[in-house]
């Protein structure tokens, strides 16, 4: 295992608008060593999540190449980003995309049984996370059926179930009010640094971004450190 979970170097991405070319990202290097927890924070439309996008190998730079645990995913197969997808990644987003036909347990136990862990165990680590995350007792319950603050710790939850060496959040806390906010970002941070994950988190509040180890910004499509 590498000691730099991901790695972006030189990435470049451009969109393509009817009004031309749209140059999003040029050239943006940031290396996340095991462990560490990097906030990002930068204006509306800078690219924060087309950068999140590329980390998690769910679109390929048009320049440049990501590396996760010392791969150059531009080398590897669909299938091989997909299975790192599964098993060495995790995604938080805004908006929790949780299964609603499914309990909050089998929320966190699927993707799981879709790495190859059986039910069996899935659901024993599904059970172990929603506990620790305050949720015991809420186990069969269906998404529809939590509140907001709660539905977002299961995503977060579910994102850690398959151990993964980086978390990826697109403003995991954005969609609650500002006390649920603050209290659902610590126990993100304390679970992520308890399960020594690199996480890379992009948010719009410079309170929580304080609260990470280190803050990048986004200028003219480069990533720079922010104060
Ligand atoms: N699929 C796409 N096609 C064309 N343009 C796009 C596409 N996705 C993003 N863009 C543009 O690229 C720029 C960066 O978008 P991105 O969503 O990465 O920004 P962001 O920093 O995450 O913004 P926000 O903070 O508002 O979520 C924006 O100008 C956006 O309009």
């Amino acid at each position: 295992m590498s000691d730099v979970p991901l790695r972006l170097a030189a990435v470049e991405r451009r969109y393509h608008t009817e009004a031309g070319d749209l140059p999003v990202l040029r050239g943006a290097d940031l290396a996340l060593a095991a462990g560490e927890i990097v906030a990002l924070v930068a204006p509306s439309g800078t690219g924060k999540s087309t950068l999140l996008h590329l980390a998690g190998l769910l679109e390929k730079p048009d320049g440049g190449e990501v590396f996760v645990d010392g791969k150059a995913a531009g080398t590897l197969s669909d299938d091989a980003r997909t299975a790192i997808r599964r098993t060495t990644i995790g995604f938080v987003y805004q908006f929790h995309h949780l299964l609603p036909e499914f309990t909050a347990e089998e929320n966190i136990a699927l993707p799981q049984m879709a790495a190859g862990v059986t039910r069996r165990d899935a659901t024993a680590r599904a059970q172990e996370l929603l506990a620790a995350f305050g949720l015991a007792g809420r186990e069969k319950h269906r998404p529809g059926k939590l509140s907001g603050g709660e539905q977002q710790r299961v995503a977060i939850a579910r994102a850690l179930a398959n151990r993964p060496r980086i978390l990826l959040a697109d403003e995991p806390t954005g969609n609650l009010d500002v006390g649920t906010s603050g209290r659902v970002f610590d126990e993100l941070l304390e679970h992520v640094r308890g399960e020594g994950v690199a996480a890379l988190v992009a948010t719009h509040n410079p309170e929580l971004a304080r609260r990470m180890d280190r803050i990048v910004t986004l200028a003219e499509g480069r990533v720079v450190a922010a104060g």
